[in-house]
């Protein structure tokens, strides 16, 4: 049983003593290591996949959610770190995977934990994380002081890493550290257009139910076409339950292709990379779009992309928002919500031209989490609507895209 296996091995913690600076030994039970690119190297016990991956280390702060947030295609090219140090308790099943993309690739490479693995105990398991991980090809590394590497992160900004899962104990520390420094970083990284789908499709999916798991939404009430840039399938899922069927796109479809569509309204998908990159060809598109009058949902990088087509700029950020516990006020209504959030890019509001005005803002460090433009049928949100995981504080935000698509209509 993999329960019983995953309990056979001691949950070793490799303490500070053994975090080495390139120099030190190689702890015996060590089975996985992580290179910064700063030269830090930190052993623990690899799990899932065996091998080496590289990536951007952000940390993530929800307590639970894992399977979603590791199959959130906007986590393209990173490493999960998990602050939260009890994570697998409720196993992984085949409903709670967020990519909707079948084109490979599309989520986090890694995870880093605490503790290692646990095993799972809920009724809708259908495997043990570290067993999921491995079909995932996601290489996971436990017994890592992970809230200390956070506060690393937090003063000194999100770092290249490369980590290893290696069964056998044999690390090559200076070849993981080449890894992590030769790699080219997510800034100036075209990624939606990677993880995005290859064909368009169709969903009318509704949102998970207790009794009935998922089941399709029979009459639509609008037609939406979604630009896909890695769009999770939960913003599919909130689409059906405010009577939406959705026609997903690939993110390089034509504003003319999807016009043709004739769609009650557009939602521009979140995704990963960096949306200065993507609005290379993203945002002659999206102009278009603007310029038709039809309402539009931009949600993550699919707001930081209607931001920068609107004139306005994006620019990086030290440490990102990655967690389920943030809080944002709508500024419309003055209420605070709790949301799910996760991005490393953020809009500028001093770049915001005319007409284009801040809906919500982030109360933990007072960046922009939502735009509107005046006299258009246009809103958008840096946060998470959808959640998976994560609070359903926002799912209004669905509900006042329909009625845009209603007025619209009238
Ligand atoms: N969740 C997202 O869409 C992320 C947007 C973008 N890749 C960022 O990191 O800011």
């Amino acid at each position: 049983m993999p329960n019983q296996v995953a309990n056979q091995v001691p949950n070793t913690k490799f303490t500070n003593n053994e975090v080495s600076q390139n120099s030190g030994k190689t702890p015996q039970k060590a089975t996985g290591a992580i290179a910064l690119a700063d030269g830090t190297i930190i052993f623990g016990r690899g799990s899932g996949a065996s091998g080496t991956v590289v990536g951007e280390l952000c940390f993530n702060t929800s307590i639970t959610g894992y399977q979603e947030i590791l199959t959130d295609p906007s986590y393209n090219n990173q490493i999960v770190m998990f602050t939260f140090p009890h994570v697998g308790n409720v196993g992984a099943n085949d409903e709670d995977n967020e990519e909707s993309s079948v084109n490979g690739e599309t989520a986090a490479r890694g995870a880093i934990f605490r503790a290692h693995p646990t095993p799972p105990a809920n009724w809708r398991s259908k495997d043990h994380l570290g067993a999921w991980l491995r079909k995932k090809g996601i290489v996971g590394i436990s017994g890592v002081d992970t809230r200390a590497l956070t506060r690393r992160i937090r003063e000194g900004g999100m770092q290249k890493v490369a980590i290893v899962h290696a069964p056998d104990g044999v690390i090559d520390k200076a070849a993981l550290l080449a890894t992590a420094r030769a790699w080219g970083g997510v800034e100036g990284a075209d990624l939606a257009k990677e993880v995005s789908t290859s064909e368009r499709f169709e969903t009318t999916e509704n949102l998970w139910h207790i009794v009935d798991g998922y089941k399709n939404t029979d009459a639509a009430t609008y037609h939406v076409v979604v630009v896909d840039f890695g769009v999770k399938k939960n913003i599919l899922r909130n689409l059906a339950s405010v009577g939406a069927r959705a026609t997903v796109v690939p993110a390089t479809t034509s504003a003319e292709d999807i016009l043709a569509l004739n769609p009650d309204g557009i939602v521009l998908s979140n995704g990963p990379g960096d949306p200065a990159a993507t609005a290379e060809h993203a945002a002659p598109m999206i102009r278009k779009l603007i310029d038709s009058n039809k309402p539009i949902l931009g949600i993550c990088i699919g707001h930081q992309l209607l931001a920068l087509s609107l004139g306005a700029k994006t620019m990086k950020m030290a440490a990102g928002h990655h967690g389920a516990n943030h809080p944002v006020k709508d500024l419309e209504t003055g209420k605070v919500e709790i949301v799910s959030m996760n991005h490393g890019f953020t809009v500028d509001p001093n770049s915001l031209p005319e007409g284009v005005v801040q809906s919500h803002v982030s109360l933990f460090d007072g960046t922009n989490s939502g735009l509107k433009v005046t006299g258009k049928p246009i809103i958008s949100v840096q946060h998470h609507p959808e959640a998976s995981p994560g609070p359903q504080d926002s799912f209004y935000l669905f509900q006042r895209f329909a009625d845009l698509m209603k007025s619209s209509a009238c």
